[in-house]
């Protein structure tokens, strides 16, 4: 028999951060399609024909740690739809549905063992034995506690690109991987817009490398004329904003043109409509919705774990649970400088370089404020990320 010859093949390393760019325009930018790259295996750069020879794949973790080789002849790769404690439901480029344990290995080389493996990873898997050929399994269920019995176990996570992150409890902890954009949703009330709360969420956005969506739902609830000020804001930072409504199908089409054909995160409070919303936009996912009787009761969550979801019309999303709170990981005060580009005109004006624009005298960002070239409500949300305190 012919001899099979082993092919390293590179995959790129996880990308450097791009420097920042004058303009916050460019910032917000398109994306560029990169998860699907990702998932079509155009990254992999092999000497020889792959078809032909056996490979070795070989690359680093998400965190930059040496990870395992896996042999592509015994291994699937896949993309992760959803975690269940130490169970993730992964649907591997063939469409089969696996649920896999994570490799002991894996969970050693990683830094916090609650992000090894996240929604929307990309990963190789091995199915365990007696199921190395299972068919075709139905789509996986709704229902959190329902997971496929076809075993695997993943051996393998590529590097993630477009990563919605936040710290918990001081750890970091990734949401979801591998998507282009988040589509921050907020409802005009029920509850009530906190604007505090998309400036943390934009540059949560920045720093995982996701193109930012503003979403105001339960338009019909609410007249939006004073929103008018806050709309043109965002807009003229170069931000898509929405104004929709789920219940009336208001700007829902718009919305869905959004996504069509790319990855997609919606993140927001609990109640605010992500799920309703993305019910809206293709009816039949029937995503769980809270009661209007349940909204009121603090505390509840209809979504409880993100999941990713193929649209009909092209594209990925990812619906999660709702945030409370959202806190910057690994960020440091004078980065946050950086997520507020109407302030990069005004900082080579202050008069020391290292400038906070916190308690400095001679600062020409305070001095914006003061002359409404920025607004008073940014620069308290610039505050509020400096000095590392809660949005309100
Ligand atoms: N009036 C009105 N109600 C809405 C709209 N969108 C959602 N709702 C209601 O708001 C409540 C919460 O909606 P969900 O879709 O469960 O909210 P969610 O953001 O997914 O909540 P979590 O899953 O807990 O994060 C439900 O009672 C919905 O019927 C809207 O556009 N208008
Ligand atoms: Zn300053």
């Amino acid at each position: 028999m012919s001899k099979k010859k082993k092919v390293r093949v590179e995959l790129r390393k996880n990308r450097e951060k791009p420097p920042r760019e004058n303009d916050l325009t460019r910032d917000f930018a398109e994306g560029d399609g990169r998860a699907d790259d990702a998932q079509s295996g155009e990254r992999v750069r092999a000497k020889g024909s792959l078809s032909r020879y056996r490979t070795v794949v070989q690359t680093e973790a998400t965190d930059g740690t040496a990870m395992p080789a896996v042999d592509e002849g015994e291994c699937v790769r896949g993309r992760v739809l959803r975690v269940h404690g130490l169970a993730s439901v992964v649907e591997t480029d063939d469409g089969r549905i696996f649920r896999c344990a994570v490799r002991r290995l894996l969970k050693s080389l990683a830094t916090d063992e609650r992000s090894v493996v996240t929604t929307g990873d990309v990963v190789w898997i091995r199915a365990a034995r007696g199921s190395t050929a299972p068919a075709p399994e139905p789509p996986p269920s709704d229902e959190p506690g329902q997971v496929p019995a076809v075993e695997g176990v993943i051996e393998r996570v590529e590097p993630r690109h477009g990563v919605l992150t936040r710290a918990s409890r001081r750890r970091e902890h990734v949401l979801v991987a591998n998507v282009d954009q988040l589509v921050i949703v907020m409802s005009l009330v029920e509850p009530d817009l906190k604007p505090h709360l998309i400036d943390r969420y934009l540059a949560v956005a920045q720093q995982g490398e996701l193109k930012p969506v503003l979403c105001l739902n339960k338009a019909d609830l609410a007249d939006a004329v004073e929103l008018q000020p806050l709309i043109g804001l965002y807009s003229q930072l170069g931000i898509p904003v929405f104004l929709c409504s789920a219940r009336t199908g208001y700007g829902v089409e718009r919305l869905r043109e959004q996504l069509r054909g790319r990855s997609t995160v919606f993140s927001g409070q609990s109640g605010v409509g992500k799920s309703s919303l993305l019910n809206a936009i293709q009816p039949d996912l029937a995503l769980a919705v809270k009661s209007v009787s349940e909204v009121n009761q603090k505390g509840r969550h209809t979504t409880t774990y993100s999941q990713l979801i193929k649209l009909d019309f092209g594209g990925w999303v990812v619906d999660t649970p709702g945030v409370r709170q959202m806190q910057l990981w690994d960020a440091r005060p004078e980065e946050m400088e950086g997520y507020f580009p109407e302030f990069r005109p005004f900082v080579p004006l202050c008069g020391f370089p290292d400038c906070t624009h916190t308690h400095e005298t001679d600062c020409a960002v305070k001095d914006a404020v003061a002359r409404r070239y920025i607004t008073s409500r940014r620069y308290h949300s610039y505050l509020g990320l400096f000095n590392g305190t809660a949005e309100e």
